[in-house]
């Protein structure tokens, strides 16, 4: 059943990408929840450029629609209004499993609690993006996912079960997993809220090199001090983009 439906994606077509420097474009994008208790406009219009290579950290209240805001960029929720591009392509536009597709190999998401699959090991976590984008050859993916492990640190814990790992070694392998399709565009909400502060300042360096090397990275932060080290700060307030300033900017406001 799996197999067919992933077989179906794999045909899936996705229109050409326009040609453009930014990476993440939002214009007046709008976000209203409907819940038994009425309406709630969880984004108010947002407007919101992003270039390639930029790491931007996006702060914010709790409630205030960091989460919301992010989810429209890797297109796991769909605005209620407005136009999202992702590297030239109108995610806004595409269908359910059009978008399926080109998350898969467009965007790498690093989420706050790892979400590995507990009965794969390490390396076939890893190996999970390519098989279901159906990327690379079968012999190519497990060379892969060995190399991205070893990049991040953890090749030795390849063959174990995620639970064995640590924390900070199981958000490496997640990072690694984000890695596996070579996305241009890599997206971690509270990527270091469940880890200690040297282990947090390790993947906030490890995101810094990987922006030195051209992937753009958007990271929600609580962490004001690791939020200094991005290459923008961008605060949301109650569904609005109300500063996107430099970090030097923002740390004498
Ligand atoms: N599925 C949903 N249905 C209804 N309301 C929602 C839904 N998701 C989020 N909200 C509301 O939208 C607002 C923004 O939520 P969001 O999770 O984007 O904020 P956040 O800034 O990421 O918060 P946090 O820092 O606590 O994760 C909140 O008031 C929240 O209660």
């Amino acid at each position: 059943m799996l197999g067919k439906w992933l077989s179906g994606l794999v045909s899936v077509d996705l229109p050409p990408p326009l040609q453009t420097k930014a990476a993440v474009e939002l214009a007046a994008v709008r976000k209203i929840y409907t819940t038994g208790a009425g309406e709630f406009e969880a984004l108010k219009g947002i407007d919101l450029t992003v270039n390639a290579g930029e790491f931007v950290a996006v702060v914010g209240k709790s409630g205030s629609g960091k989460s919301t805001l992010i989810n429209m960029i890797t297109g796991i929720d769909r605005p209620t209004g407005g136009e999202v591009w992702v590297a030239g392509t109108p995610v806004h536009t595409l269908t359910e499993n059009q978008i399926a597709v080109w998350r898969g190999r467009t965007v790498g998401v690093v989420f706050q609690f790892f979400q590995l699959l507990p009965t794969l090991t390490v390396l076939e976590n890893v190996m999970l993006p390519m098989d279901f984008c159906n990327m690379y050859g079968l012999l190519e993916r497990q060379k892969r996912a060995l190399s991205l492990l070893e990049m991040v640190g953890v090749h030795e814990q390849a063959h174990k079960l995620p639970g064995n790992l640590s924390g900070g070694q199981q958000q490496r392998v997640a990072i690694a997993r984000s890695l596996a399709n070579d996305p241009p565009l890599l997206v971690a909400d509270e990527p270091t809220g469940n880890l200690d502060s040297k282990t947090a300042s390790a993947v906030l360096d490890f995101f810094k090199e990987l922006a030195r090397q051209g992937k753009t990275i958007l990271m929600v932060t609580h962490d004001n001090d690791l939020a200094g080290r991005s290459g923008r700060i961008i605060t949301v307030y109650d569904g609005q983009v109300v500063a996107a300033e430099t970090p030097e900017r923002v740390s004498h406001v």
